[in-house]
């Protein structure tokens, strides 16, 4: 990890929220970075699940419904709520008070991402009454990141390739950071070339919804469940026939697209009835070859896969990545110094610190925007 040397210049505590596409929770860091941004280490990590009746109205206002206004301004409500109890957490794990942290950096949750492209029709919409958490948390917030990018005719996502680059960067080795959360995303670090990335497919979504319908699970343990069944070969074949995954990048997608309704759109239009635990087999399936196919179409002599996002825990999701990536190192970013789950949280820690910098926080190689933008809104203490 490309750390600063005991030698930097002093550091300033950033905090980092998260709550992604899975809807399993917020996470959250308190980290500290040079006045250049250079990541200094980690002090805290915090985890709030959403209590289920949030959990219900988040998963419901993914998509149309009656009075959304309100529920989704009452949701966002929630969700700051949420995230202030998140950073009094980090906190008092640190001894650390409000004024001692420069900004949090507050996603929000994805509720409608759909950025077009350049004909200003696109937005993307992630819920947070972020003026509530600065008012409860006394920390100035640097909220709705993606927007600008989204302005400037980018897709909004995946912001976290900077980030990655800076941390796991290497000189001489072309390396992957593969983010396995709700929806998978990639980072292509080529010691010699433009950063890369995009969005590659459904990471965990579609294995969690099938889970919790035959298991009432919220998501498959370590893959057993999975490790249990067969691949379907049919059934792998009718959905990867989905033209998201063979588009070019720039690419970005969400539940708008991946959710239960596709899946049962392609279960029912297969010719052929697959047991529950086979669906869930070619399901993780789908997440590990759709995840190697994009490798081997742009960077087809990978050295490392560094996994990162909650699949990383997924043991049997993990055999089946290194089985489709039989030449490259597959491996978990906790071997290069910051844990799974912290990575994306960190990640916004990060754009926040950009955004205090003025620096841009989007990289246009990525998400297709026409230039580098300063990411985010500020809402002082
Ligand atoms: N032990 C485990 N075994 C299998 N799967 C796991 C395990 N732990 C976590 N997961 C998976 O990780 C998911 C959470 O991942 P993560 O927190 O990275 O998602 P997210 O941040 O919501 O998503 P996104 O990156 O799309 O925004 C869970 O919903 C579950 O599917
Ligand atoms: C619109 C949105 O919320 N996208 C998320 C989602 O979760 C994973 C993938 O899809 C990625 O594009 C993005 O999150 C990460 C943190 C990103 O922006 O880099």
């Amino acid at each position: 990890m490309n750390a600063s040397s005991p030698t930097s210049p002093p550091s300033d505590y950033f905090i980092g929220l998260m709550s992604g596409t899975s809807l399993d929770g917020v996470d959250g860091v308190l980290c500290a970075l040079s006045a250049e941004g250079s990541w200094q280490g980690l002090l805290a990590h915090a985890h709030r699940p959403f209590p289920p009746t949030l959990y219900r109205e988040l998963q419901a206002l993914q998509s149309p419904g009656p009075n959304e206004l309100h529920r989704g301004a009452l949701a966002g409500n929630a969700l700051a709520r949420i995230y202030a109890e998140t950073c009094a957490a980090l906190l008092e794990q640190t001894g650390l008070g409000p004024q001692d942290i420069r900004a949090i950096g507050a996603h929000g949750q994805t509720v409608r991402h759909q950025p077009g492209m350049h004909d200003g029709t696109g937005y993307t919409i992630q819920l947070l009454q972020a003026a509530l958490l600065a008012e409860l948390s006394g920390i100035e917030v640097v909220a709705d990141l993606r927007s600008r990018d989204v302005a400037a005719g980018g897709q909004g996502a995946p912001l976290v390739p900077l980030f990655h680059q800076a941390l796991f960067g290497h000189a001489k080795r072309l390396r992957a950071v593969v983010n396995i959360g709700g929806i998978s995303n990639i980072t292509l670090l080529h010691p010699h070339q433009a950063l890369l990335g995009f969005d590659c497919g459904p990471g965990n979504t579609l294995l969690d919804h099938w889970c919790q319908t035959h298991h009432q699970q919220p998501f498959d343990r370590d893959g057993a469940w999975a490790a249990e069944g067969q691949i379907n070969a049919a059934l792998l074949k009718h959905l990867s026939d989905e033209p998201f995954f063979t588009g070019p990048a720039p690419k970005s997608t969400g539940r708008d697209l991946f959710n239960a309704a596709w899946l049962a759109r392609k279960l029912g239009t297969l010719n052929e009835s697959v047991s529950a635990t086979d669906v869930q087999s070619t399901l993780t399936e789908l997440t590990a070859q759709s995840i190697a196919h994009e490798l081997q179409r742009y960077a087809p002599t990978v050295q490392d896969v560094l996994i990162c996002g909650g699949g990383a825990f997924n043991a049997h999701l993990m055999l089946r990545l290194c089985a489709a990536l039989p030449h490259a190192r597959v491996l978990s970013t906790a071997e290069e110094g910051l844990a799974p789950d912290h990575v994306e949280a960190a990640a916004f820690a990060w754009l926040a610190w950009a955004h205090t910098q003025h620096q841009p926080g989007n990289h246009p190689s990525v998400t297709g925007a026409k230039g580098l933008r300063v990411l985010g809104a500020l809402h002082p203490a």
